[in-house]
């Protein structure tokens, strides 16, 4: 019962927010912006065109190490994620030369845009400007969403990773189109992550007045087990080494995709 209020609660919150730039009359407030606090900078204007949360289905997180131990190009395992049906891809490259990484970036662009998928950089705003990608994803100890926002414009499409509500309430304060949360299982991939489990992913969601991607230790044996728990706003699994540490990456992601699919088909 608490949840369902909670979920509610978001939801009329969330409406109010997105409603705030509809003013009928000459007043000084608009009929939706009750508490004269909604109009701040218009960060959401527009999320709906240029932000679908079903694209977060299956979200591909690159990882450059994985990438040179199975000899894959970043482009290779970008266009062998998207032939296995991802439909979001994060560039999250870590150990690469900022040239490097452009190039790489601009030719995954090019991938991702004849394919119709968004392309995301990791923490790398210039990077992302540059290659004029769909949007940027970003850590807690990264520059905030809001300031993110500024630089990318209103177009664009921003991920916040979160671990609790309160994070969950600033990201949505700060103008961002979705949480990444986790790590729901322990992971090798990211060093020192603290692994929330289904309740901390649970809690986040709850509170969260944007769509969630589940990431952390997600692969095919566990990703049915994520999406059963039917949470509000949790729109699908991100996947780092159960795509990319594979020598098929295409064959990979096919089958987390028809596990995802399965799950949902039975929702
Ligand atoms: C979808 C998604 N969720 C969470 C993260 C983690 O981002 P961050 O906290 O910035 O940590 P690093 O990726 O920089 O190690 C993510 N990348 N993607
Ligand atoms: C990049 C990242 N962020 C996390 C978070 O909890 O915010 S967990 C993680 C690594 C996920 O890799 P894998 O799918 O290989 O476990």
């Amino acid at each position: 019962m608490l949840n369902a209020v909670q979920v509610a609660k978001n939801f009329v919150e969330s409406a109010l927010h997105h409603s705030k730039d509809l003013v009928i009359g000459n007043g000084p407030q608009g009929p939706f912006d009750h508490l004269f606090r909604l109009r701040c900078p218009p960060y959401n204007i527009g999320s709906q065109q240029r932000f679908n949360p079903d694209s977060l289905f299956l979200y591909a997180v690159t990882d450059s190490r994985m990438n040179k131990r199975w000899g894959h190009s970043i482009e290779d395992a970008v266009k062998a994620a998207i032939e296995g049906g991802a439909t979001i891809v994060q560039l999250r490259e870590k150990d690469i030369e900022s040239r490097a990484f452009l190039e790489a970036a601009k030719a995954c662009m090019d991938i991702c845009k004849s394919s119709g998928v968004p392309l995301l950089i990791n923490d790398r705003v210039d990077i992302a400007l540059a290659c004029n990608a769909d949007g940027v994803h970003v850590g807690q100890s990264d520059i905030s969403a809001r300031e993110v926002r500024k630089l990318l414009g209103p177009g664009k499409i921003i991920g916040v990773s979160c671990k609790t509500p309160a994070q969950a309430e600033q990201a949505w304060r700060d103008g961002a189109d979705y949480l990444g949360c986790g790590g729901v299982f322990p992971t090798t991939t990211k060093a020192n992550n603290p692994t929330l489990g289904f309740e901390g992913l649970k809690a986040v969601c709850l509170a969260s007045k944007l769509p969630v991607v589940a990431i952390g230790g997600i692969n095919a044996t566990n990703a049915g087990s994520v999406m059963e728990l039917g949470l509000p706003n949790l729109k699908g699994v991100a996947v780092v080494s159960a795509l990319f540490d594979r020598e098929c990456v295409s064959t990979e992601t096919r089958n987390l995709r028809s596990i995802l699919t399965s799950v949902r088909c039975l929702a």
